[in-house]
């Protein structure tokens, strides 16, 4: 049953690859933040709560506090809308650090790894755990950049509520509408905070109405911002009508003025807070009738007598119901506006008890935890973040691993704090830990406590299967399935300095990959050299930059490839026969099929056979047959690249007595390359959607370029002073953009990539490629 359970699992992660097209994506960044020497840090975590004496009765109520009083929640946003600020200023207010971290000066807590303290950006999502007012808060900092997308999927997996960070001089931007599309996809509650409202073009009202066009989201103004840009000082809360205001003498933002708004000293902002409270009292009652007929019943008259609380509480349930969200607003850098913040989410975002996730009632109060993040210790090994649903988590506990149905035992647990750990002695559900000691466990897998008691949540998942179908399958996926690994674009191949030191560099991949499952690493059959496969030219650059800083590894990159697809225009039937004697044993075989195009999209060949193919030989051999196939549609015969939309049709097979397995497949392989050879072929191109974000002055030199690059415009918006240029490009003429469009644009552009689909490319295009190949190799 739990094999039955596993294939599934399997298969499952072979229907994500069949629609990754949509999915996969990459994203280059114009211009790296400034890139500095690395300093490391020595931070004061005195003021961490249990690390202070031996305060072991704290430690106690710190590690285990009320499940109701647990958020787990991430943050995020679009490159740069200043996730990773807002955090750094979450922890320093939450008390958790003593000085504020700067991204500009390259110290803060969650970008711990070195490349990201040096670039600036969020590699890797750290969680971090902290308090505030009493509440548990278990934030995880996810990156912007989407060539890192798959980290920003893995954590929402194990979100129960998440803050959208909007930087209000751009509104909603493309990789903003990746990551609400895919939170969306996990059914996250959400806040919106709208981030930087101290820049110069920052705009409220631009920004909500981007959330509304743009997100289809109905937003619910619960701030407004008390000046913009420069003149930003504060914010209006618009549920209790009180002014906040930081003022200038408190320079870290710690404190700052809570007062009722007046008639006497504020008459215009008293007038338009009414308003937007109205309005808000009217949204609220739209979406939820037990507050619509609190309203109605007694409040009709003066929206001015509702108390704040019945307001929150409503807004509390709409949001959990994702019918709205509520929007707040600030400055992280500025230090405006981030307690507010913190506030509503303890306030408007769901404990983990608010979640329901149909696959507990399978575990009946049994320990299951899903691994979302791997990292690799020098010191420690492999070190597991894992969500805890239901049970508890102690150190020494064997567990039990459903995805690889093995048993291990963890050493130590620890309380994630960056790269600061606590250790603990237990962890309760709804907690996220850090465990020490798993070497099996990978980033997607589930933990149980054992594996009877895997077996007896998979026997209850099979009668709740048959009950409600539907459901069961929702929720077998939610527990089994990995994360939906996206198809690689680029690769490049891999030298270690030495061979020598080859086993080394297979080593530092292995761990690499358990960490970033959407890292491939392949062996080229031909020329026994190991290629990398990564989601754009940033992910391979700092993979590149991994190997050499954290396992010691100067490696060589051959020249980055884009990765192609191939395909057949026609159909053409063959026949091949094997016929080798090995040993005293003769192995024969013959096999006749049809290789044609598909009738829809397909990354894996769609394998049919004619009815006169016999019931004995499909269950005898239909495995083999199909691993066969499968292999010979990874290498087409233009390129060498995979071959989609292509339809297999066997017609025949006679397999003399006595012939292995082995050479069936062989034979299956061999005819389907050579159907593959005859026929009419294609290559297909990734066709990139890109998104420009320029100056006006800069847009002609811009659209000159992209004219050369085989672009295809489709739009051109204006947003406050910038042009977005928005279109296609074939992935091959966009590498090394970011340097070009730098060049083009003093450094002013940004852009963003995404993988639209795979073209066919024109017979012109097709024939330069195969002279370029021919003559490089
Ligand atoms: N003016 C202004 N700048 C800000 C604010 N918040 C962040 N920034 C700046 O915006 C830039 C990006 O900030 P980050 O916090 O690194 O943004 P991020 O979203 O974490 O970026 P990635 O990790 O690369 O995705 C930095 O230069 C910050 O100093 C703000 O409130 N106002």
């Amino acid at each position: 049953m739990l094999t039955s359970l596993k294939i599934f699992a399997v298969n499952h992660q072979k229907i994500c690859r069949m629609h990754i097209n949509t999915i996969c994506c990459c994203r280059i960044r114009t211009s790296f933040k400034r890139l500095k020497t690395c300093v490391p840090l020595i931070r004061n975590y005195s003021s961490l709560p249990g690390l202070i004496g031996n305060d072991v009765k704290s430690l106690h109520s710190i590690i285990n506090p009320p499940i109701a009083k647990i958020r787990n929640i991430g943050i995020m946003a679009h490159i740069d809308a200043g996730k990773t600020t807002t955090t750094e200023r979450i922890l320093y207010y939450s008390g958790y650090t003593r000085s504020l971290g700067d991204v500009d000066d390259g110290d803060t807590v969650t970008d711990f790894m070195a490349q990201e303290r040096e670039r600036g950006i969020t590699i890797q999502s750290a969680a971090v755990t902290f308090d505030w007012k009493g509440y548990r808060i278990n934030l995880i900092d996810t990156p912007g950049h989407v060539d890192f997308t798959l980290e920003v999927e893995r954590c929402l997996r194990v979100l129960d509520g998440a803050v959208a960070v909007f930087d209000a001089s751009a509104g909603v931007e493309a990789q903003t509408l990746t990551v609400w599309r895919q939170a969306d996809k996990h059914k996250i509650p959400r806040i919106c905070f709208v981030n930087k409202m101290d820049k110069t073009g920052a705009s409220f009202n631009y920004t909500v109405e981007s959330i509304r066009k743009k997100l289809k989201a109905k937003p619910l103004l619960l701030q407004l911002p008390i000046g913009e840009a420069k003149a930003f000082k504060g914010v209006v809360d618009v549920v209790s009508k009180e002014k906040l205001l930081w003022t200038s003498n408190s320079a870290d933002g710690k404190d700052f003025e809570r007062k009722p708004l007046l008639e006497k000293s504020d008459p215009e902002l008293l007038k338009e807070t009414t308003e937007a409270r109205n309005v808000l009292i009217e949204q609220v009652a739209d979406l939820d009738d037990e507050f619509a007929d609190l309203v109605l019943r007694e409040f009709s008259e003066n929206f001015d007598l509702l108390p704040a609380e019945k307001l929150q509480t409503a807004i509390h349930r709409i949001t959990l119901a994702q019918a709205a969200v509520p929007v707040l607003c600030g400055s992280a850098l500025k230090n405006k506006g981030i307690q507010p913040l913190l506030d509503a989410i303890t306030m408007y975002l769901p404990s983990p008890e608010e979640c329901k996730y149909e696959f507990l009632q399978w575990h009946k109060g049994d320990l299951c935890a899903l691994a979302f993040k791997v990292l690799h210790d020098k010191q420690r090994g492999p070190l597991v973040f894992l969500r805890i649903y239901s049970g508890t988590l102690k150190p020494q506990l064997a567990i039990h691993n459903i995805n690889r149905n093995c048993t291990e035992r963890m050493s130590r647990l620890l309380l994630p704090f960056a790269d600061q750990h606590i250790e603990i002695p237990s962890l309760a559900a709804g907690n996220i830990a850090l465990t020490v000691g798993l070497k099996h466990t990978a980033t997607g897998d589930t933990i149980v406590s054992s594996k009877s008691s895997a077996l007896a949540a998979v026997r209850q998942a099979e009668r709740g299967g048959k009950k409600n179908r539907q459901s069961s399958e929702e929720a077998e996926r939610l527990l089994l399935a990995g994360v939906e690994i996206p198809e690689p674009v680029f690769f490049c191949t891999i030298e270690p300095p030495s061979m020598a030191k080859q086993p080394d560099l297979d080593h530092a991949l292995k761990c690499l990959q358990r960490e970033d499952p959407s890292l491939k690493v392949r062996l080229d059959p031909d020329s026994g050299q190991t290629i990398l496969c990564g989601m754009g030219e940033l992910h391979i650059e700092i993979i590149h930059e991994r190997i050499k800083r954290e396992y010691g590894l100067e490696t060589y990159l051959g020249p980055l490839q884009v990765a192609y697809r191939e395909t057949v225009l026609n159909s053409v039937r063959t026949t091949d026969t094997l016929d080798r004697t090995l040993g005293d044993k003769r192995h024969l075989v013959t096999v006749e099929l049809e290789a044609g195009p598909a009738e829809a999209t397909s990354v894996v060949p769609v394998i049919a056979y004619a009815e006169s193919i016999s019931e004995d030989l499909l269950q005898a051999s239909q495995e083999v047959i199909e691993n066969g196939i499968h292999s010979a549609c990874l290498q087409g015969p233009l390129l060498g690249s995979p071959v989609q939309d292509v339809a297999i049709t066997l017609h025949s097979v006679i397999i003399h007595p006595g012939t292995s397995m082995t050479m069936v497949s062989a034979c299956v392989s061999r005819c389907v390359q050579k159907a593959l050879k005859k026929a009419e072929k294609q290559i297909l191109e990734p066709l990139m959607h890109l998104e420009v974000t320029v100056a006006t002055d800069y847009l002609s030199p811009v659209l000159a370029d992209l004219a050369q690059r085989r672009g295809n415009i489709q739009e051109i918006q204006t947003r406050q002073d910038n042009k977005v240029v928005i279109g296609f490009v074939p992935l091959a003429e966009i590498m090394g953009y970011s340097t070009v469009l730098r060049t083009l644009t003093s450094g002013s552009a940004t852009f963003a990539l995404e993988l639209s689909t795979y073209q066919a490319m024109s017979p012109q295009d097709q024939n330069s490629l195969l002279n370029q190949r021919s003559s490089t190799f």
